[in-house]
């Protein structure tokens, strides 16, 4: 199997909840590069996470959608992704390791014990193999994350979509998470949703803000530097350039 990373581009696309007043996303165009991350900005309710649920398939039933969706290879986007959200959505009455592998319950998949064993070397990975059989209600808020992160890796998909996965989280364990997530997803093609303009700027290969109602998307340019971004002055100029436009759009 060719497990090279797939691009994805979005072309004219727009999104209408069914009843709402006016579309939220008209004319939207990005193109994600394979194997980086590309970052999402844009004031709250600009759109974001409808784009994300869409490409989710979340939203077949509830929105009139026009505009092209199409993968690298040719091939079907759906089914090909995995989704990290902002609440790390793990079952209280299973242990951290039977959260790593729900996918496999949820379809229907014996969990083999070569599955067990990819499980346990996952939670190597994110440093939690010692507490493998514990309930999550008993984990703190950022490993609690580091099990979300093993599960998103333990479906293995092409595509990772993550909804503001690191904004509950006090800076430096953010920083930690950011990292560790960026060197395990390395040969994935990732979009995360965030808030904050130091982490865009920290993790993009590419940035786009959403602007406007029905929301645009607009390219922003990147330093030279490779991700992960230390904060340096380049960086800096970048971050006061997303307040500034996110800023006009609140306006
Ligand atoms: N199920 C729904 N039906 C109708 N309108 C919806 C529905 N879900 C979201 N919307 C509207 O779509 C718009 C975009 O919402 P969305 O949650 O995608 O924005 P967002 O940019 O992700 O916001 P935030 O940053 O606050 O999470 C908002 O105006 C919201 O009210």
């Amino acid at each position: 199997m060719n497990n090279a990373p797939l691009g994805l581009s979005i072309q004219q696309a727009s999104l209408h909840y069914h009843g709402a007043d006016k579309a939220t996303l008209d004319k939207l165009s990005m193109e994600i590069p394979p194997g980086e991350w590309t970052c999402l900005l844009g004031r709250s309710g600009s759109g974001k996470t409808s784009l994300l649920r869409y490409l989710a398939g979340l939203l077949d039933d509830k929105v009139d959608w026009h505009g092209e969706v199409k993968c690298s290879d040719g091939l079907p986007f759906q089914h090909r992704i995995a989704y990290m959200a902002q609440q790390d959505l793990l079952l209280p009455w299973l242990s951290v390791e039977d959260n790593v592998c729900l996918s496999y319950r949820f379809n229907k998949q014996k969990v083999t014990s070569e599955v067990k064993e990819k499980a346990l070397a996952l939670l190597d990975q994110v440093g939690l193999l010692p507490v493998r059989h514990a309930l999550p209600q008993t984990l703190s808020g950022g490993m609690r994350q580091r099990v979300a992160l093993a599960r998103t890796l333990m479906q293995d998909k092409p595509f990772v979509l993550m909804d503001e996965p690191f904004s509950a989280l006090d800076a430096v364990t953010r920083h930690k998470l950011q990292r560790l997530s960026y060197s395990l997803l390395k040969d994935k093609t990732v979009i995360l949703i965030t808030h904050d303009p130091q982490e865009a700027v920290r993790l993009a290969g590419q940035l786009y803000i959403l602007t406007g109602t029905p929301a645009q998307a607009q390219r922003l340019s990147l330093p030279d530097s490779l991700p992960p971004r230390d904060i340096d002055a380049d960086s800096a100029l970048i971050q006061q350039r997303i307040f500034h436009l996110l800023e006009q759009d609140y306006a």
